[in-house]
This record gives structure tokens, C-alpha cells and sequence, in this order.
């Protein structure tokens, strides 16, 4: 088990990387953060929970919603039926790229961890209106956080709201080739407020333990969602996690890991621990550089690969 001095000492090295990094600024809300910040939290199955820096900070998940989204309307509607609308092969693309919806056919998104397979996950979420499926979907990260007070940033979901042209386009894509059925605007309310959830990285943290458990939470003893979503969740983590540097990662670090333009990480390593980690300057494709190089120091230091 890590001590708090180790991971301090972990933070430390990797901070100075956040001077080759940028934050988000394409949703003007994220342009806020503060580049230097850098914090990380350990989640062991008995409830351990060990920090470095500072970890009461809130963060949104932009893409690391995708997973939870992804595990829920598993969970609801079965695989058959996602995997009716979305595939399962990585692009090799930015996150945000139209390119390959006009080069495969059916045009169906080519995984759920792209904006466009994330888009058409969303709009699996059942319900009558926003609200409703907001709320179910929240209930579901109160469940799996063990914390009912997490909610979402109405500045960093407004701000995306109004500037979200790019996935506007995606969804209209989407609309036309009959993937989704409904308003775009009602989608991408719902779409922009499930990516400003905020929690801390000890919440992520926990998040990460329940996948690395396939599904169980060893702390409240409660199965939180079945076995196969899990596994399916943490294969998508590994192939499509870091976006296009997905490869990368799983020689470098291996670890099962879905990353957020706020800076956010989320990684879970099986049947052993659960990492959330916050660092707001991204390289080029949109990954924490300080908290890849974290990973990497944690990773290489006590062998987390799961290869
Ligand atoms: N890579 C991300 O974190 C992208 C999420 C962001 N909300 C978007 O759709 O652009």
C-alpha cells in the first residue's frame, strides 16, 4: 500500500510536466482552471483512501461520464440493443472527429468513448424528459460514489451548452443516418450536464474501485452493476480510454483508464485498487499530462499493468 509521503513525493515529479500542457479553453468555462494543480487519490477494497495534493477540489467528468453512461445503458438496455447503435473498434482519431461516421457503413459511431458513440449513448437514457434522465442517471453515480450530494456545474454545463457547435454537427449526423430520434437541443442538454458532473478524486477514486471490482463495491458490500457491463466498461477503457493515445498508454502504463478534458482521470486496477486523478493541463489529444506522467510513475514503481 502507498503512503500518503510516497504519493507526495510521486505528485512533486510529475508536477513541472504541466508547463508542456494547456487547459481546455474550446469550452470557456474549463479555461478557469488553474494549470498547476495536480492531485491523486488511492481507493484500496477495505476502505483505505490515500491522497496527495489537493483533493477537495471539484472536478466535471466531461469524458469520463462516457464509461458511466456507457455501464447505466448496459445496465437498461442490454447490450443487444447499444451495440445495435454503437461499435466496439478504437478510430485512431481526435474524440471529436466526424471523419470516420461517413466511411463506415452503417454510419454508426465506431465506439462509445468518441463524442459521437457518447451521443448516441446518451440519448439511450430513458425517460419522458431531461430532468428525468438526468436525475436517473445521477442516482446511478450517487450509487457508485457512495456519496448522494454529488451534482453538476450549471456554469461548466451552460458554458459548453452554448458553444458545443462541433457535437451539434455530430448529433444532426447522427439524426439523419436514423442513430438517434430525438430534439438535438433536448440531447445536448442532457449531454452537456452529464459532462459537468463534479466530483472530487477521492469520489473518482471510488468510481475506480467499483470497476476494478467487476462491479461490486467492497465498502458498502452492495453489487452496483453486473459483472460483464464492468468488464465490458474497463475493455473499452483499455482500447478507447486516452482517446487516440490509447495505445500509448496501455504499453506505458497498462492500466484500465478513461480520461476528461477537464483534466480529470479515472483508472481502475483489477482486483486491486481505484485511482481518480486531477491535473488540468492537457497535451495535445486532450489527456492530464501531469497525470499520464503520474500514472506512469505509479505504474512502473509497482508494476499496475495489467500486460
Ligand atoms: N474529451 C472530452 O472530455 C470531451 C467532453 C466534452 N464535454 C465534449 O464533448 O467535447
Amino acid at each position: 500500500m502507498y503512503t500518503a509521503i510516497e504519493l507526495q513525493r510521486f505528485v512533486e515529479q510529475a508536477k513541472p510536466y504541466a508547463k508542456y500542457g494547456k487547459v481546455a479553453n474550446y469550452i470557456p468555462a474549463l479555461s478557469k482552471a488553474n494549470p498547476d494543480d495536480l492531485s491523486i487519490a488511492i481507493y484500496y477494497p477495505d476502505g483505505t483512501v490515500v491522497c496527495a495534493g489537493d483533493t477537495e477540489k471539484n472536478v466535471t467528468l466531461q469524458s469520463i461520464s462516457k464509461i458511466i453512461t456507457l455501464a447505466f445503458v448496459l445496465m437498461n438496455r442490454g447490450e443487444k440493443a447499444v451495440f445495435h447503435k454503437v461499435g466496439m473498434e478504437p478510430t485512431g482519431d481526435p474524440f471529436n472527429s466526424i471523419a470516420k461516421l461517413e466511411e463506415v457503413q452503417p454510419a454508426k459511431p465506431l465506439n462509445p468513448m468518441i463524442n459521437a458513440g457518447a451521443l448516441a449513448v446518451t440519448h439511450m437514457i430513458d425517460g419522458t424528459t431531461v430532468t428525468k434522465r438526468f436525475h436517473q442517471l445521477l442516482t446511478f453515480v450517487h450509487s457508485l460514489t457512495g456519496n448522494a450530494a454529488i451534482t453538476y456545474s450549471k456554469e461548466v454545463a451552460q458554458s459548453e451548452f452554448e458553444t458545443a457547435f462541433l457535437n451539434r454537427s455530430l448529433c444532426y449526423f447522427l439524426k439523419q443516418h436514423g442513430i438517434i430520434d430525438e430534439d438535438v437541443e433536448q440531447l445536448m442538454d442532457l449531454y452537456t450536464k452529464q459532462c459537468a458532473i463534479e466530483m472530487t478524486c477521492i469520489d473518482l477514486a471510488r468510481i475506480g474501485l467499483v470497476f476494478a471490482m467487476d462491479g461490486f463495491d467492497p465498502i458498502t458490500k452492495q453489487r452496483i452493476m453486473p459483472p460483464h457491463v464492468a468488464r465490458i466498461c474497463k475493455t473499452f477503457m483499455v482500447t478507447c480510454g486516452m482517446y487516440n493515445a490509447s495505445g500509448e498508454f496501455a504499453i506505458k502504463i497498462g492500466i484500465p483508464a478513461k480520461s476528461g478534458v477537464s483534466g480529470g482521470i479515472l483508472a481502475a486496477v483489477p482486483g486491486r485498487l481505484g485511482i481518480g486523478i486531477f491535473g488540468p493541463a492537457l497535451d495535445e489529444k486532450g489527456n492530464s499530462i501531469t497525470g499520464m506522467k503520474l500514472l506512469e510513475l505509479l505504474s512502473k514503481t509497482y508494476s499496475l499493468s495489467i500486460f
